[in-house]
């Protein structure tokens, strides 16, 4: 059987990372995620890397990781960075190699998240708005990207542990519960 990698896919505070984590956890997967990976491998948070090289700089540094750790192993979850979809020949390699949930979540549920924990380095401003109206915008700009990208679409709103189940259930309805 061949065993693909799995992505998740979604604007900030959708929960890749955290129910990404989760879901390798239950599947006995390898947890990847380009954000952690760029912060390891060069020791720069995002907001660095943006003031140093720009946003162009970051998002071809992102989706160089996305290409080499996607083809590295197949039992894996990639957690990917909120604007991996921007990028087509991402969407059509995410696609193409692997199985592609998309965590969807309204702006007003995002914002919430974020403003409680904004980690700035990590997500330095994309639009210099406060965080509910960008999030609102970013959603409103790049939800065609994101389903366009997904095999799957899910309801974030619902606790991590609920999320990991439904990708489950997705993976294999057999083995629902
Ligand atoms: N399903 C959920 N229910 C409640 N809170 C959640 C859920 N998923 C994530 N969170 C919380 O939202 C915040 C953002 O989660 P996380 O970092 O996993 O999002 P992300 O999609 O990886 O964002 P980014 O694109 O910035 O990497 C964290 O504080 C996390 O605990
Ligand atoms: O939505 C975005 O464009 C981003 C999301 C984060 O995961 C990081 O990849 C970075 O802050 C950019
Ligand atoms: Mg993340």
């Amino acid at each position: 059987m061949i065993i693909q990698p799995i992505f998740m896919v979604g604007a900030r505070g959708c929960g890749k990372t955290t129910v990404g984590r989760a879901l390798a956890q239950a599947l006995g997967f390898q947890f990847t995620d380009t954000d952690l990976i760029l912060l390891q491998s060069t020791g720069l948070s995002v907001a660095q890397i943006v003031e140093q090289e720009g946003w162009a700089g970051f998002r071809t540094r992102e989706s160089d990781i996305l290409h080499g750790v996607a083809s590295a192993d197949g039992r894996q979850v990639v957690a990917t960075g909120g604007g991996i979809i921007l990028s087509e020949a991402n969407r059509r390699f995410m696609r193409a190699t692997g199985t592609v949930f998309y965590l969807h979540a309204p702006a007003d549920v995002l914002a919430r998240r974020l403003e409680a924990v904004p980690e700035e380095d990590q997500r330095p401003s994309l639009t210099g708005r406060p965080i509910a109206e960008e999030i609102a915008e970013i959603l409103l700009a790049r939800e065609a990207l994101y389903q366009d990208a997904a095999h799957h679409v899910l309801d974030a709103g619902q606790p991590p542990q609920d999320v990991v189940s439904a990708v489950l259930q997705r993976l294999c309805p057999c083995a629902a519960g």
